[in-house]
């Protein structure tokens, strides 16, 4: 029931490795409409997703479905343009299979990217969320990336989450982001994640801001669990691509479109605060501050 998955994440990153001239030490995941990150690597070598052994297929609008590998101020790096949702049907181990990939392959740090809706009050359609913790709802229905025997090659049993999300790195993203000139849209919250791909009711959206979300979004936090679990620091931020509705009164809608076009407003000052941010990082795991 439960592929063994280091066997098929050790075969897809030696058939990777072989392929590129520099190991990557940051591997960085595109939410959508974010995918333009990618095309900031610099020298780069990409493969579709259909051309790797053992990688799923990207099947949503925004998700380019390729993988990246090229400099980022220097770094080597690794980017998903792409990534894998639980509602596009692949079993959650499979959706988060390319994090042992970029274990395997030496990434110490791995940057998560998303676009969510905005729970929180105060938030605004392009505000740009550095993700403190997160809610995982599957996971309170058992659905929960590290479920099946565990791999202890890759970590423990039972690990701890209470630092999911690197304190350092945060800071170092509020420090960059005035730095950079984008205090005014930088924020700092609880991200909550559902299956999706139904976008969520009012009730529901009203349940999530009680329960002290201020995001809520369709992936990030499984590709968070298994990264920490196999001892990846982990750094993410959300696009607020969308106001969570949440009075019956309301005339809007959220859709994929307006999901995009947020991306496409906003990817600019993302992609700079992000390379900015690799270009900071030490690959040892310590950060120039
Ligand atoms: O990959 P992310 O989490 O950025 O994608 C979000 C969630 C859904 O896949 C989609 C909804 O528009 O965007
Ligand atoms: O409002 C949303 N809900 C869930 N996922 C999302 N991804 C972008 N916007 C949203």
């Amino acid at each position: 029931m439960y592929p063994d998955s280091h066997s098929s994440s050790g075969a897809t990153a030696n058939w990777l490795l072989s392929r590129i001239d520099t190991p990557p030490v940051v591997g960085i995941v595109c939410g959508s409409g974010l995918g333009g990150l990618a095309d900031t690597l610099k020298d780069p070598v990409a493969f579709h997703y259909q051309d790797i052994p053992n990688f799923p297929q990207s099947t949503v609008q925004g998700h380019a479905g390729r993988l990246v590998f090229g400099t980022l101020k220097g770094k080597p790096c690794v980017c998903m343009q792409g990534r894998f949702h639980l509602y596009e049907g692949y079993p959650i181990q499979k959706i988060t299979l390319p994090m042992r990939i970029f274990k395997l392959m030496g990434v110490e740090t791995v940057i998560l990217t998303n676009a969510a809706g905005g729970l929180n009050q105060d938030y605004k359609v392009g505000d740009i969320m550095i993700v403190k913790d997160h809610i995982n709802m599957p996971g309170f229905a058992g659905n929960n990336p590290l479920v099946g025997p565990n791999d202890e090659r890759f970590g423990t049993r039972f690990p701890c989450m209470l630092d999911a999300y690197d304190r350092k790195l945060q800071q170092l993203a509020q420090d960059l982001g005035a730095e950079l000139g984008f205090s005014d849209f930088i924020r700092e919250g609880v991200y909550c994640v559902l299956g999706g791909p139904s976008f969520e009711t009012i009730a529901e959206c009203r349940m999530l801001h009680r329960l002290g979300a201020d995001a809520v979004g369709m992936s990030t936090a499984h590709e968070a669990i298994v990264a920490r679990h196999c001892g990846m620091r982990v750094f993410a931020l959300s696009l607020i691509t969308n106001q969570a509705v949440m009075d019956y009164h309301s005339e809007e809608r959220p859709s994929h479109e307006e999901v995009l076009e947020t991306g496409r407003q906003r990817a600019e000052q993302l992609e700079r605060l992000v390379s900015t941010m690799v270009g900071r990082m030490e690959i040892n795991n310590n950060i120039n501050v």
